[in-house]
């Protein structure tokens, strides 16, 4: 897991690392923006015209740096410094060592064209020391940034934007953002995306004992968390090693989000499914998904009763459901008998928000699945991203339960009240019928043994990874919910491998 640090925290990191590496702040500096040229310079040639505007603190310093090592590559590149109240020491230092070799412009009043000649705008104004909304000069600078076609780049973080809490005013809108040793909070929500553009993490070697010391409730979710969490088959394993899961889906006109999840609760590696389904849906499940056992229900168009339990480890139910009085009878009587984790998604959440008393039976290690919308009509409106973690946070400590809200960088609060964020998946995946894939998913793993908090991670970042498998095969545009289903064995395949090499 790659731990994500409050902006004091990397405050201490750069102390910490300074002293017991030890290495000047000044060399630290050096190496911030060796990794930031060397992510540039694979990306732009010399014929780029490159504008770095600077503050006067740190931010402003790796500025100062990345111009002299971009001038040293024969990059046409000229600065401008806006001043603040003070000059932190390797900003000076860094400014001299700039002296004859690059144009430096100290910016006092702004005209609307000062950045329109270049192709690229580099933006050092402020990183992880803000405190407070750039005004002034900051503020017209970044305001008139934002105004130019250039490609526009963060160092470390887009101007305006606080690392860990809400932002306010004039915000640097990157088109990159190259950010050292790791994400930060605000990089992961998606009001935020506007300011950080495509963001990727460069290594400045910051003291990763130190990191790893930190108290911090916010993880970013790596490829090897998964290949750690991913259990080898072995040899004498049977179907019955892999559990028995119920799938409860599906209505009349909507079969079709039941059958998406079932095939995806196979995919995942369940040992054995029933889906129950309306009578409507018999020769539609029995035709289309032979592996499937089916348990049907006596009503035509939907749900009304539950099948005898036992035997079955899990359950997951909710695509497809709809809401009819006696789905929601029946629903109850689910909550009611069955004691072991259950999945839910879709109609289940939906049938919650409107009968909240069926909120307490839900058994403890559970995971829910909402999207924005369905999370809203759980836990009411929120005012900004932050709020809505909070109040994500605090569902999943209530419910005992795991709480997936998704999303791009789908966010996992575990009852105990930390947060995994997801780092696979693309927009092609904001279509009909994913979301019943993921349900799936999850549903195929949980009866397989791991931890609910276990299969949230490794379920959403593996619905995650096949879509972009997908993407890549069959592009963004055209992709749809089965491609998720289809290249989820690539997806396992790729996790697995790896953990050979
Ligand atoms: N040695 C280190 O600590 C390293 C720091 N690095 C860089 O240093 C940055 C942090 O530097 P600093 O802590 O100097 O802070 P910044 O350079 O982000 O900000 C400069 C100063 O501006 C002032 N300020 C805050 N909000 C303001 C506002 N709205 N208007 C006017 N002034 C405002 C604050 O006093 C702050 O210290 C990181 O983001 C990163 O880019 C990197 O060079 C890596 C190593
Ligand atoms: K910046």
């Amino acid at each position: 897991m790659i731990r994500i640090l409050s902006s004091q925290q990397i405050k201490a990191l750069d102390a910490y690392t300074i002293q017991h590496e030890p290495i000047a702040s000044i060399d630290l500096m050096e190496r911030a923006c060796r990794a930031f040229v060397n992510w540039f310079t694979e990306r732009f040639d010399g014929r780029n015209t490159i504008a770095i505007v600077c503050g006067t603190g740190n931010n402003g310093g790796d500025g100062l740096g990345i111009a002299r090592m971009l001038q040293e590559w024969s990059y046409s590149v000229k600065v401008f410094v806006i001043r603040g109240s003070s000059e932190t020491e390797d900003f000076k230092v860094n400014l001299e060592r700039l002296r004859g070799k690059v144009e430096v412009v100290e910016i006092t009043s702004l005209d609307e064209t000062i950045f329109s000649e270049y192709d690229v705008l580099i933006d050092a104004i402020f990183g992880s020391g803000l405190t407070r909304p750039p005004e002034g000069l900051f503020a017209q600078a970044i305001h008139l940034m934002n105004k130019s076609v250039a490609v526009r780049i963060a160092v470390d973080i887009p101007s305006g934007l606080l690392a860990d809490k809400v932002s306010k005013g004039e915000i640097f809108k990157a088109d990159f953002t190259v950010t050292f040793q790791m994400p930060k909070l605000a990089f992961l929500f998606p009001s935020n995306h506007s300011f950080t553009g495509t963001w990727c993490t460069v290594d400045i070697g910051l003291n990763k004992s130190f990191i790893k010391e930190q108290q911090t409730s916010y993880y970013y979710i790596a490829a090897k968390d998964i290949r750690k969490i991913l259990k080898p088959r072995s040899k004498f394993d049977h179907k019955g090693t892999y559990g028995h899961a119920l799938l409860m889906a599906g209505s009349y006109g909507k079969m079709g989000a039941a059958l998406l999840s079932g095939r995806a609760v196979l995919r995942a590696g369940v040992g054995l499914l029933t889906m129950h389904v309306p009578e409507c849906g018999y020769v539609i499940l029995q035709s289309s998904i032979p592996e499937a056992m089916a348990s049907i229900d006596e009503h035509i168009h939907f749900i009304t009763a539950i099948p005898e339990l036992d035997k079955y480890t899990v359950v997951g139910t909710g695509p497809g459901l709809g809401q009819d009085k006696l789905t929601v009878k029946a629903f109850r009587k689910l909550l009611e008998d069955f004691r072991k984790p259950v999945v839910l998604d879709a109609d289940a959440l939906n049938i919650l928000s409107d009968n909240r008393e069926l909120l307490l039976l839900i058994p403890a290690g559970s995971i829910l699945t909402p999207h924005p919308k369905e999370f809203e009509r759980l836990v009411g409106k929120w005012s900004d991203d932050f709020e809505r973690l909070d109040k994500q946070k605090s569902l999943a400590k209530q419910l005992k339960s795991v709480v997936v809200l998704k999303g791009a960088n789908t966010s996992i609060a575990s009852p105990e009240g930390a947060v995994y964020f997801n780092s696979t998946g693309n927009p092609g995946m904001a279509t009909g019928g994913t979301g019943d894939v993921l349900t799936g998913i999850l549903t195929g793993l949980l009866a397989q043994g791991y931890s609910s908090l276990d299969t949230a991670i490794a379920g959403v970042y593996l619905h995650g990874l096949s879509g972009d498998i997908a993407a890549r095969e069959r592009s963004m545009v055209s992709l749809i919910a089965s491609d998720i289903i289809e290249f989820l064995p690539a997806a396992f395949k790729k996790i697995m491998h790896e953990q050979k090499v």
